[in-house]
Parts: C-alpha cells; structure tokens; sequence
C-alpha cells in the first residue's frame, strides 16, 4: 500500500529529470498509474544496453494499442534511427524508456536490469534526451548548460568544454555576460541553431551512457546546419543512441535502421532507403 508521501515522492521523481523531459511530461494526456517501487535500485556505472522486449502499450484503459509486441535489442555504443510516419508511436517508445509510462505488457531492460527496478532520479540521469522541441528555461547559459548540477553546484570548466565541444562557445563568449547572461524566456535571445547547440552542450554536460535525439524538422540555414550536425556527432561518440530521425543524412548516420508504423516495428536495409524504397525517396528529407 502506497503512503501519501510515496506518492508525492514518486510525483517530484517524475518531475526530475532535465528540462526536455519535463516538457515531455507536460505534454502527456494521462498520469502514470504505477511509479513507485519502494524496492528500487540506482544505475551505476551503466553500459548502455537497451532492450524492449515484447513490449505493447495504449494510452488510457481503452485507448488503441499505440506500440504491438514491440522488440528492439539495442546494443551498448550502437546507433540506431527510428523512422515513420506521424502517430506511428515514436514518441511514445522513448516515453516509456524514461519511464513516463510505464508498458502494458512486457518490459523494458537497461543493461539487463528492468527499468521499473530502477530509481526513476537515477534512470533519468544516464539517459540524455535533445529534442526537436529545444526546452531552454530562463536562467543563464551555465544554468542552462549545467543542469544537471544546478542543486550542488555548476562545474565551469565543464560548462565551457562542453559548449566548445557543441561549437557555440564562440557566440556564448559574445554575449554581454558570456556565460552569466541570461536567455530569456524560453530562450529568446538565440536563434533556433544557437538554441540546439545549447542544448547539445547540456547533454555533453549530463554526459550519458544513452542518447536519445529527437532531430528538428525546422529547417536551418546551411552553415547552422552543419555546425549543428558536426555537434551532434561529437555528442554521439561512445554512447548508445536512439534517433528519431526525419532526415536521409541522419538515417545514414545509423548502424540500424528501424520503420515504427502502426504499432509495428520492423528493420529496414539502410540500401532500401538510398534506393528510395519504403517510400523514402533518395534526397535529404524522409517522408516515410
Ligand atoms: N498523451 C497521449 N494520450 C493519448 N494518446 C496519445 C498521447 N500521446 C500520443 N498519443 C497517440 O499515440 C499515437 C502515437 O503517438 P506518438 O506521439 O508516439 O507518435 P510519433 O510517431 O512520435 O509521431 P510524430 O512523428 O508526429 O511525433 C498517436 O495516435 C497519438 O495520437
């Protein structure tokens, strides 16, 4: 039986997590039934292997099966692209990776450990998550890059190595406070580029073993474009990365190649898709 401060517990737990999970929180039409496991174990030293396995879930009690005995191995350092089209429950997969919900059959495993045995604080803290949606909250660029230490204390060269890495220290230094200005609200002072590298450093900064990105479909112009990409490579080297990919370019970045329709999940030969079979056609977007 849940005490009233368990569930309060497990409410801020689902809470925590950096400011592109909060958003992915805000987002969700219906609570989590089940959070708490009092038994519980923090990650530590984590390799990076996920495995959903035989996963189904729906939204609600009645809702339709958003994902059908899914099955997907992820194997630590592996890179592999989702692709599909709207609805097809992308989002929803990676919900359920940071336990915003949890599955309606079958499990999901880190590293062999099922995620429910994990503390949702400690899960969330090795699983780094760079949406479309780019969710900077009105602070300074170190607050906004260092979140992940903002309760115990920013480390500043940590800040610094990891905006150079994401390439915007160059604009950051420009500021008139560098990294002590303050962005405004929701990240106003920055273009759409800028913004992605900022939050491309606060994952270089979090420093997880498992990357989920989640790529813009807003255009950029070329040369933000490119920085943008040349950042996220760096960020993906030696971690295990799950990409929500709209783009060709991004695709070819995969080892595998997964089409998420329906519910279904199913593989697809990285050729096809130079080809432009499954419906992709051979240029830059995806439209599959
Ligand atoms: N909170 C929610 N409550 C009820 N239904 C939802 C909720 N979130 C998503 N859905 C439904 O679940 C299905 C899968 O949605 P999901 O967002 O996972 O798809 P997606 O592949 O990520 O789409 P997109 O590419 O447009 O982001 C859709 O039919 C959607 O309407």
């Amino acid at each position: 039986m849940w005490s009233l401060q368990d569930v309060g517990k497990a409410y801020n737990e689902l809470k925590q997590g950096e400011p592109a999970i909060q958003r992915l929180f805000s987002l969700t039409r219906f609570e989590p039934e089940e959070i708490v496991n009092p038994d519980a174990v923090d990650l530590d030293c984590v390799a990076g292997d996920v495995n959903y396995s035989n996963v189904s879930f729906r939204y609600g009690k009645n809702g339709p099966l958003v994902l059908k005995n899914m099955d997907l191995h992820i194997k630590s350092g592996e890179i592999v692209a989702l692709c599909g089209p709207s609805g097809g429950g992308k989002t929803t997969l990676v919900k359920l990776l940071l336990r915003l919900y949890d599955p309606l059959q079958g499990s999901i495993l880190i590293d062999g450990l099922d995620i429910r045995g994990i503390r949702i604080e400690s899960l969330r803290r090795n699983i780094g998550l760079v949406s479309q949606d780019t969710t900077l909250f009105s602070g300074t660029v170190a607050e906004n890059i260092g979140y992940r230490d903002r309760m115990t204390g920013i480390d500043m060269e940590r800040v610094k190595l990891s905006a150079r890495t994401a390439s915007a220290e160059g604009f950051i230094e420009a500021l008139p406070l560098s990294y002590e200005t303050n962005v405004g609200p929701r990240g106003s002072i920055f273009s759409g580029g800028q913004k992605q590298r900022i939050a491309i450093a606060r994952a270089l900064y979090q420093d997880p073993s498992i990357l989920i990105l989640d790529e813009a479909t807003s255009a950029l112009d070329s040369k933000s474009e490119l920085l943008v990409r040349q950042a996220l490579q760096r960020l993906m080297q030696n971690r295990t990365v799950l990409v929500i990919a709209h783009r060709l370019e991004t695709v070819l970045m995969a080892e595998r190649v997964f089409l998420l329709e329906d519910g279904y999940l199913r593989e697809v030969p990285r050729s096809s898709l130079l080809n432009g079979q499954n419906g992709a056609p051979a240029s830059t977007t995806l439209t599959i």
